[in-house]
């Protein structure tokens, strides 16, 4: 049975990654078996379902075209390593919580608990992907770990980050800006990069796929993403100057941006950057110039961070001091929990920082969003924010989950608009205003709503960085 597969595949971790990445390799090479792994048996049974465990556009389709075909998902971890010719590790990597490098290091436990594991139950050579993304020279441990073995195999180690965003993950996969391959330059390190390099060959233009040596592969992941989340934090220390002084943000990113040596992409102006791993993998980047001596580099990718962490405050903040500074006992509809539209992920969201600091100050939240679990909301905010519902009485009954917006809206202060869902675009806003007490604040984190109509039909609106026209009459 196996012989009629050209390469088989396992990855370790089912997760935002493992899953849709693989489902496309399954999709896009029908000779490839492909199986996915977890040790979460829920992971797994949810792969399995009609219900997949993450919401991600176009992705049930591919998952139901080739599941049981050549894409399988399966708690039997030893036995698919054991199977396959390549795996992939694509285990989370978080931020450490304890110990040395607390609250900046990436923690590879999980990578460094699958290379162990890929020693212990392989019988045969196998090449070992690092598909997680790792502080540069995480493959110099999983080489070293898996040549412990005693049974004379050979491991070749290759690192490929991964570049897909959330939410547009299957036009990513499907159409890689680069499909970026790090190995050893030996021989044999060559062989095993050009063995995955065929793999992407199937679908990705050969010109798409550069290999490098092992350590700028792990690196570029850390600086790509550095790259990006700094952009949004420039852009949005421009928007408190833009308040500060009539400007508007978006005509500026848009001047800015159509200059193609800038380019205008991830110049949108936000509540703040959320997401598993803008912050981790800036950190990432912060603890390792720390560790290598680097103390002026660290301090400048960390004001990325600082920069994040100041827009979001700043929103909350700036409701408060625009209802009167009180929202005790006040309701307020927060539409959009997701960290961004098109996915139901909640990690490191700015929506749950804004709900926090209004929680904080008495404020009764009423939380609509069309992907996210109440449960999730609750877990992440125990997790990131260290507050639990179970232990802080009152808690739980300050914040509703609303299945229905203008139920959320019902009554409210204020709404504001923290995710940039499409259908808070459409929504009838003259029945929310008639619904709201007066008088009715939008606070669009976002900016995507048409403030012109919105101020017709008589809210008070603040964004930002745009200019609020009861502070400049001269627009
Ligand atoms: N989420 C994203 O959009 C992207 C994430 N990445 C990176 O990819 C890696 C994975 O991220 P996600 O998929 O978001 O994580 P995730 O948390 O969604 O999934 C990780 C999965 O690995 C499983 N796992 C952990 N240790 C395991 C072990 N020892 N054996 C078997 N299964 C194990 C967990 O049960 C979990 O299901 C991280 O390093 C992340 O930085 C890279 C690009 C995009
Ligand atoms: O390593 C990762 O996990 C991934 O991180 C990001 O992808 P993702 O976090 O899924 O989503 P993005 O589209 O990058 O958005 C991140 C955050 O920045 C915010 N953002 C993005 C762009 C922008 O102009 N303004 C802005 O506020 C988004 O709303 C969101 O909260 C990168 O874009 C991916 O290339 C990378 O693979």
């Amino acid at each position: 049975m196996s012989d009629e597969w050209d390469v088989k595949i396992c990855c370790i971790g089912a997760g935002y990654v493992g899953g849709p990445t693989m489902a496309v390799i399954a999709k896009k090479c029908p000779k490839v078996r492909v199986c996915v792994v977890d040790i979460s048996q829920k992971q797994i049974d949810a792969w399995n379902s009609d219900k997949l465990p993450i919401y991600e556009p176009g992705l049930p389709e591919i998952v139901s075209d080739c599941v049981n075909k050549n894409l399988f998902f399966s708690t039997d971890v030893d036995g698919e390593i054991d199977k396959a010719d390549i795996i992939f590790i694509s285990v989370n990597t978080p931020t450490k919580t304890k110990g040395i490098g607390a609250g900046r290091a990436a923690n590879i436990k999980n990578c460094e608990l699958c290379a162990r594991q890929i020693a212990k139950v392989a019988n045969s050579s196998k090449i070992v992907v690092e598909k997680s993304t790792v502080p540069v020279r995480t493959a110099q441990a999983i080489t070293r770990v898996l040549k412990s073995n005693d049974k004379g195999l050979d491991f070749q180690v290759l690192s490929n980050p991964e570049f897909l965003a959330e939410g547009t993950a299957i036009s990513d996969l499907m159409a890689p800006d680069r499909v970026l391959i790090g190995g050893h330059q030996s021989p044999e390190g060559l062989a095993a990069a050009e063995k995955l390099v065929s793999v992407y060959a199937n679908w990705v233009p050969r010109e798409r796929i550069l290999t490098t040596n092992l350590w700028s592969s792990e690196l570029s992941k850390l600086v790509a993403n550095a790259f990006l989340a700094q952009r949004v934090s420039s852009i949005n220390s421009i928007s408190a100057l833009c308040e500060a002084t009539g400007a508007d943000v978006s005509e500026i990113s848009r001047a800015v941006g159509m200059d193609d040596r800038i380019g205008k992409r991830f110049l949108q102006s936000s509540v703040g950057f959320g997401g598993s791993c803008f912050q981790k993998d800036i950190l990432n980047l912060v603890y390792l110039c720390e560790t290598f001596g680097l103390e002026e580099c660290a301090a400048y990718w960390n004001q990325v961070v600082i920069m994040n962490d100041y827009q979001k405050k700043r929103f909350s903040q700036k409701m408060v001091a625009q209802m009167f500074n009180t929202v005790t006992g006040k309701k307020i509809a927060l539409l959009g929990y997701a960290f961004k539209k098109d996915t139901g992920d909640v990690r490191e969201t700015p929506s749950m920082f804004v709900l926090r600091d209004l929680l904080e100050e008495g404020a009764r939240m009423h939380v609509y969003d069309p992907q996210v679990s109440r449960e999730d909301m609750w877990i992440e905010m125990n997790y990131t924010c260290g507050v639990n519902h179970d232990n802080t009485p009152g808690l739980d009954e300050s914040v509703i989950t609303e299945t229905d917006v203008y139920a959320a809206c019902d009554g409210a202060h204020a709404l504001a608009v923290l995710t940039e869902w499409d259908e808070f675009k459409t929504l009838d806003y003259e029945r929310i205003f008639k619904s709201m007490a007066k008088p009715a604040f939008v606070f669009d984190g976002r900016n995507i709503l048409d403030y012109a109509k919105l101020r017709d039909i008589g809210f008070e609106v603040h964004a930002i960085g745009k200019p609020d026209p009861n502070k400049f009459s001269d627009l």
